[in-house]
């Protein structure tokens, strides 16, 4: 059997598997990633439609803006990327590391890169009793664009921020918007939670989803319960959309043949160079933990940057500790030339 044998594996294919596959790629590394979803981008698809402010030196962007050019960086050296790819374990064979995937193939690497967030997340999904849900076109988990609600009737249905930032994004265009939550209290951002309060959504506490009126696949009617006076109300609805939050997979991590230093919930306890308790093994984004820990995009693209070192002198312990800048990289001096030309900066 041929094996062809990588560099570095990545697993995870959002901020940071897509900029370790990047950085992996300047560092001349033969890279791989895996990806369980259809398409690149990990957890970012929740919010397409978001502005993201705080990453250094780039101008407020859509969240899908932000995707695109991290996917088009990532691809700059060409990385192997396979989709819809479960990384189902882990092993070590000598000096090889072994990745098992869904597909039954299995993925040979001299180091690796967890980048996989929070796990692979599915939405917890409505639950009405005797009611099939699946086949609902106007029920919604994501918000994929903002221009589909135009001047519509919705219901949010939670209280978390995912449910608050949809209502405060879809309130300037929507005709009518309806947010109902179990609780009295909104667990959102307080700046969130404040401009939706004083936002023209109606709040209706303390209250649940009971049952639907659906018509030809179309929500037509919402039944709501209210748990402390035990009253019904009625809604007439153009769409429901529900953040119930999110059933978060790890399974990655159930064999842990390799013994990773997890915390109680089941991120990687690592180092501040993005090692791992694995030797070989770096980990990078929403699911390492350690004391210089930045729960950003930007936090993803420093702990990528490091794990790469770190693998590159882990393959050879005579490699350079980093990479050179970019603009005096090797790897980009053709490619310098040619976007110099296109700027009109060189003839
Ligand atoms: C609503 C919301 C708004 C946010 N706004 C901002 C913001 O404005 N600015 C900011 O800096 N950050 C923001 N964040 C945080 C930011 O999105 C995360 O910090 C970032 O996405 C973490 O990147 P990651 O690559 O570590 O993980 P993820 O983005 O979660 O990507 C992980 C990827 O790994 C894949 N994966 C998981 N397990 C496996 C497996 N076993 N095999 C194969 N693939 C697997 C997943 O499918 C996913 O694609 C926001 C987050 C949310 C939820």
């Amino acid at each position: 059997m041929n094996k062809e044998i990588y560099d570095v594996t990545i697993i995870g294919g959002g901020p940071a598997g897509l900029f370790s596959a990047f950085y992996s790629g300047l560092r001349n590394m033969k890279t791989k990633i895996l990806e369980y979803q259809r398409t690149l981008g990990g957890k970012i698809h929740v919010y397409p439609q978001k502005m993201i402010w705080d990453i250094g030196g780039l101008k407020p962007a859509t969240g899908k803006e932000v995707m695109d050019n991290m996917i088009f960086q990532a691809l700059t050296f060409n990385p192997t990327v396979i989709c819809n790819e479960k990384a189902e374990k882990i092993d070590k064979n000598g000096d090889l590391f072994e990745v098992v995937g869904s597909s039954g193939e299995t993925h040979y690497s001299k180091t690796i890169i967890i980048a996989v967030g929070s796990g692979i997340l599915q939405p917890h999904e409505l639950e009405i009793k005797g009611l099939e849900t699946e086949n609902i076109h106007n029920l919604f988990y994501t918000v994929p664009s903002l221009e589909q609600f135009m001047n519509k009737t919705i219901l949010i249905s939670g209280g978390g921020n995912a449910a608050i930032d949809w209502a405060n994004e879809l309130e300037p265009i929507a005709e009518k918007i309806y947010l109902v939550y179990r609780n009295k209290d909104l667990k959102g951002h307080e700046a969130q939670v404040e401009k939706l309060l004083s936002s023209s959504v109606e709040c209706i506490f303390e209250s649940q989803i009971e049952n639907l009126h659906v018509e030809n696949n179309y929500i037509k009617e919402v039944l709501l319960k209210n748990s402390a006076k035990e009253s019904l109300t009625k809604l007439n609805v153009d769409a429901l959309i529900v953040n119930h939050g999110y059933i978060r997979d790890r399974s990655l991590f159930d064999q842990n043949k390799l013994n990773f230093d997890l915390d109680e919930y089941g991120a990687v306890n690592g180092s501040n160079l993005s090692e791992t308790s694995v030797p070989g093994i770096y980990a990078a984004g929403d699911i390492i933990t350690h004391s210089g820990k930045l729960h950003l995009i930007a936090g993803a693209f420093q702990d990528a940057a490091l794990a790469v070192n770190q693998a590159k002198k882990f393959i050879d312990p005579n490699a350079k500790e980093k990479a050179m800048v970019s603009s005096h990289n090797e790897r980009l001096f053709e490619k310098n030339k040619d976007l110099l030309k296109e700027k009109k900066i060189l003839g």
